[in-house]
């Protein structure tokens, strides 16, 4: 149920003052000057990048405004629009997890007027490093003023080289990494890759080496992504704990204004978006954006976002638990917050 936004039918605006407002960004939404926005249909939210932008009346959807001509503009050669704002490097970046709440982060912060994200997953970082810093500039939304240019690839956070390169880029980026029980995690990193391929093994299949040892197979990915102590270690080699946000997907779920005003302290904008901004969807059982002003309908995440999980067997999930207890709580004392996920 991705609801993009819609322009009001009947509005009174002209439509060559929608195109000058009207700039609409990676995910077919405008927000400039609390414009109008786009249609988007669902599914919109597109997670790949590089799949082409979707058309986008920059007038929005106005079957019924007056077909008045676009006034023409002092200069003859302006037929687009002005572009408002510059493109650059993110300041900010949300590293991981992947399936931690990532995507609930992006698009919770997004609604901030200071805040201007990427909708997409750039994976600059880790596959796309090779294409250069000004082909990542360039897909970056404008911002203007001391708006925070923001992006998420939740792979980052087990890049080996990420740190490195991030810190190449700028040594002040400020990292989130939104953490999840990483039993959980894994169960929902599978159930997505099931969805897409149903012919893999079991869950509890591929979890074990010898799973009448106990023996846990770590080098597969859905495990090895939820050592969160150990990739840890490669960030901390490059940036101070300070400058990094970890945010649980736990109570993301629970207390959504809570953890997004850790958010935005971190990134050091005021607290707008506080409880007033969410409600509790009973249909997709997660907290959804309401509707505002600039945002006439409410929003809850994409099918893909709360999933029902594949049921796994108890006992190795209890073995799991067992597996990452160790791991947990030296991650709990290297960023001096307790999870409470034992
Ligand atoms: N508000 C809200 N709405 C929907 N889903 C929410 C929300 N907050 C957190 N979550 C949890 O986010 C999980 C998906 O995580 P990511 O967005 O990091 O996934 S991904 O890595 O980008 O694929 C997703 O995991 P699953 O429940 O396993 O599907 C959700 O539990």
């Amino acid at each position: 149920m991705d609801n993009g936004g819609q322009w009001k039918r009947g509005s009174s605006r002209p439509r060559w003052l929608l195109s000058l407002l009207c700039c609409c960004d990676d995910l077919g939404r405008s927000r400039l000057l609390g414009a109008p926005r786009c249609l988007r249909g669902p599914g919109a939210g597109g997670q790949k990048l590089l799949q082409k932008s979707r058309a986008c009346d920059p007038a929005g959807p106005t079957p019924s405004a007056p077909a008045a001509p676009a006034p023409r503009l002092a200069s003859a050669n302006h037929s687009a629009p002005p572009k408002l704002g510059t493109k650059r490097l993110p300041q900010a970046l949300i590293v991981g997890v992947k399936k931690g709440g990532t995507r609930a982060v992006l698009e919770f912060i997004r609604a901030h007027p200071d805040v201007r994200a990427l909708g997409t997953e750039p994976h600059f970082f880790d596959r796309n490093y090779g294409r250069g810093l000004d082909w990542y500039r360039s897909l970056m939304p404008r911002t203007v003023g001391g708006q925070i240019t923001l992006e998420k690839t939740p792979s980052y956070f087990v890049t080996q080289e990420a740190p490195r390169r991030i810190f190449n880029m700028s040594r002040d980026t400020k990292l989130i990494v939104v953490v999840r029980n990483p039993v959980t995690r894994a169960i929902s990193d599978y159930t997505q890759t099931l969805s897409k391929k149903p012919d893999i093994p079991t869950f509890e299949g591929l979890s074990f080496r010898n799973r009448t040892l106990g023996l846990v197979d770590a080098s597969w990915n859905a495990i090895r992504i939820g050592l969160y102590a150990l990739h840890l270690e490669s960030w901390l080699r490059y940036f101070p704990l300070a400058q990094m946000l970890f945010v649980s997907g736990e109570r993301l779920i629970v207390d959504p204004a809570g953890e997004m005003g850790r958010v935005q302290d971190f990134l050091g904008v005021k607290r707008l978006i506080t409880d007033k901004h969410f409600y509790f969807n009973k249909t997709k059982g997660f907290p959804c954006l309401k509707k505002t002003a600039s945002s006439l309908l409410p929003r809850c995440l994409g099918k893909s976002k709360g999933r029902t999980h594949v049921q796994i067997d108890p006992e190795v999930i209890d073995q799991l638990r067992e597996f990452y207890r160790p791991y947990n709580i030296k991650f709990y004392e290297a960023v001096g917050q307790d999870f409470r996920w034992e």
